[in-house]
Order: structure tokens, then sequence, then C-alpha cells
């Protein structure tokens, strides 16, 4: 408790606010459809979050991003997602979950419909390092967003970002929302099941509207460079060896790969499928919607088959560096079940990984440069997705 005090008191002097700053959110929230929401895009600049917010705008709803920029991985590629964002009319605050005066503002200018909570702590083996960085964002930072949402007048409709990772040892398969979800193999698991929680609470409470999506290992353009496609791409066009790790008794790792395009498709049908929140102003009126659902790909590819795609779409030979499974958190395979999914929401993944890298590669090449000891460091921030 002490700590989330600390962390919102940090923020006082933060650089927002003014005419002219509540002029621009104002414009970025105003819908250009009609019948469009008005979205609050946690994350913003981060994968999920660019993705998801450009979609919405181009369809014409509203749309105000949310990131604190960290350092995690390179803000660089996380400032030209910003570009990107801002070249078609999205404006982002930089400012974090924690700062509980910010988002009393945000509700203060813009009466949100939605609040699409995709800011996190993310990184599965990260939290052996960092281990308070994920209660921060994950925990800390959710409980400030939603006792925002809670007091704010009307109340969003939330959907957020869980994971597949709260499955943990999990042996049945597919992984169905039913399954047991107790035993997490990781700090991050353990706070997305936690959020999990956290958010049934402020529903209970307060009826507030929550949807929780488990996401399965998302990958694609402008995707994270923390994780295994992405970075063993810019270790294979550098000639670099790359480190493939392997599961008991020589079993290869597998996961369920979702694409991007996929992925948004199923944050949008949660929006559009939301119900309202029933509250106002701290106070419930009836019970209001709570779901979670699996967002994932339903065909587990092994991390082997995933270098040799890489390989074909880089056309360069992977120096692989096979080891044990460090016992670091990862857990040996994911596999969705998506029949909810698919019937709540119409949620229908069609990119295989095959098709998925290969558009991942193009965008990689074309944002680095096809300069293999250029170091990785950006050329130019391409225009399009
Ligand atoms: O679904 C999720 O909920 C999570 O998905 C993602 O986690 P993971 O599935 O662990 O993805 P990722 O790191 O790409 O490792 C993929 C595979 O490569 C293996 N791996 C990894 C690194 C390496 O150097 N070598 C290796 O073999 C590794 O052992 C694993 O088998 C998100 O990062 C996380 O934020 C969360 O959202």
């Amino acid at each position: 408790f002490q700590s989330f005090v600390d962390t919102s008191s940090r923020y006082f002097n933060a650089s927002w606010g003014g005419m002219h700053w509540e002029k621009q959110i104002r414009a970025s929230a105003t819908p250009r459809r009609r019948g469009g929401v008005s979205v609050l895009v946690t994350g913003a600049a981060g994968f999920v979050g660019t993705h998801v917010s450009l979609t919405l705008r181009k369809r014409g709803d509203g749309v105000v991003g949310l990131d604190n920029f960290n350092s995690y991985y390179d803000p660089s590629l996380k400032k030209a997602r910003k570009a990107l964002l801002t070249s078609h009319g999205v404006f982002v605050v930089e400012g974090d979950i924690n700062d509980a005066r910010l988002l009393a503002k945000l509700f203060d200018v813009v009466p949100f419909t939605h609040v699409m909570h995709l800011a996190a702590q993310a990184g599965v083996r990260y939290a052996i390092e960092n281990p308070a960085s994920y209660v921060h964002s994950n925990i800390a930072g959710l409980v400030t967003l939603l006792e925002a949402c809670k007091s704010a007048d009307p109340q969003p409709a939330i959907v957020w970002a869980s994971s597949s990772s709260v499955y943990g040892l999990n042996e049945k398969a597919p992984f169905s929302e039913a399954d047991r979800t107790d035993r997490p193999a990781s700090l991050y698991a353990a706070t997305k099941k936690a959020g999990e929680e956290i958010t049934h609470t402020y529903n209970h409470i307060y009826g507030l509207s929550i949807t929780g999506l488990r996401f399965f290992t998302v990958y694609g353009p402008w995707g994270r460079p923390d994780m295994a496609y992405f970075s063993f791409t810019r270790n294979i066009l550098q000639g670099k060896p790359i480190t493939v790790y392997r599961g008991k008794n020589h079993v290869d790792l597998a996961r369920d790969f979702t694409y991007i395009d996929d992925i948004v498709k199923g944050c949008v049908a949660s929006l559009d499928t939301a119900q309202k929140s029933t509250g106002s102003g701290g106070r419930k009126r009836g019970p209001a919607q709570y779901r979670i659902f699996n967002l994932g790909n339903t065909s587990p590819v092994t991390v082997p088959a995933l270098v040799g795609i890489l390989e074909r779409h880089l056309k360069v030979k992977a120096k692989r560096h096979v080891v044990e499974m460090p016992g670091n958190g990862d857990v040996p395979f994911t596999h969705a079940n998506i029949s909810s999914a698919r019937t709540e929401l119409g949620y229908n993944p069609t990119t295989n990984l095959e098709a998925g890298l290969k558009k991942f590669v193009k965008w990689y090449l074309s944002y680095y440069g096809y300069n293999p000891r250029s170091g990785g460091g950006a050329t130019k921030a391409s225009k399009s997705l």
C-alpha cells in the first residue's frame, strides 16, 4: 500500500494540463462517425496499443492514448509508433497510469465511453530481474486506473489485456477459460491473474463493465523487441547466435503464436460488444458485465519451427544455441481454445505463423533497413503498417 501511495505522489509535477492540451485531448477523443465511441487507450505507444488505436481511429472513433514511454525496450520505437499515431490524428499523452491526478483530469475533460487498458509491464522472464516493475504497473497501476474509472461519470466500459500465462502449469490442452489458473509459473503471470481478480472486485462493488482478454504470444509489425521472434530476427541478420530453449526430456517448447491483426479484431469486437457500466460517480446501480476470453490462434508451433520460418524469410541460416529451459518462468507450451471468443465476439483468427512472420520480416527490413551490420538501429520509420 505504501508504494502505491508513493508512486502516485511521484507524478505531482507532471507536465500536462492547460487550455491547449485540453483542446487537443477533446479533438482526439471526438468520434468522426455516427455512433462512434470515445476510447482511452493506455499503453497506446506499445505494440498492441498502437495497432488498436489506429484501427479505431481509421473507422472514425475518438481515441486518446496514454503511455509512459518507459525504457523496458528501446523508447525510440515507441516514439516512432507515437509519430504514426499523431499522423493519423491520435493524441498520445505522456504519463503513467499510476498518476491518479492525470487520470482524473482526463476523465474530467472527456466522457470516455470505453477504456482499452493495454499498459503493462510485459515479458515473462524479465520479472526475475525487476519484480517491482510488475507490481508497479500491473497491480498498482491497474488499481489506480480502476479507481479513476469507477469515479468517472459516466463510468466507461473496460477492456483490458490479461495473458495466456495465467494458465501456468495447466497441462490440459487446449486451454479453456474455465480451466485452473491458480498455478502461475512467473510473477508476470501472477500479476495478470491478480488483475483478473482485481477487475472482478471493481465489477462487483462498483458496477464496472469488464472484459479481460488472455492474449497468446502476439507478434507482428511494430512488435516488441524483447520477444523471441523479434530478437531472433535481429540476431540472425547480425550473424549473432540465438538461444533456443528446450523443455525437459529434450521436448521442444511451443507457443500458440497469434498475429496482431487477429488480436486487434478481438479487441475491437470486445469494445463493440461490451455493455455499459452500471454505476456512476463511484456508486453501483446494478450488476454489470464481466467477461474473460482467450484470444489465441489455436495452432501451437514449436520454437525451432519458428526459427526455421524466420530463416526462410530472411534467407539467412541461424546460429542456434540450444539450451535447457532455465527455471525462470517459462511454460512448456500454450494452446488456446477460442470457442467462447468465436461465439461471443465473432473472433476468427486467419493468419498462420508463416504468413504473419512474412509480414513482420517485411516491416522489420523496411523499418531498420537492410544493413545487417548497422546494429539494428532505425534508419527510418515506416509510415504504413
Ligand atoms: O502469451 C503471453 O501471455 C505472453 O506471450 C509472450 O511471452 P512468451 O510466450 O514467453 O513469448 P517470447 O518471449 O517471445 O517467447 C516465445 C518462446 O520462445 C522461447 N525463447 C525466448 C527467448 C529466447 O531467447 N529463446 C527462446 O527459446 C521462450 O521460451 C518461449 O517458449 C509475451 O512476451 C508476454 O508478454 C505474454 O504476453
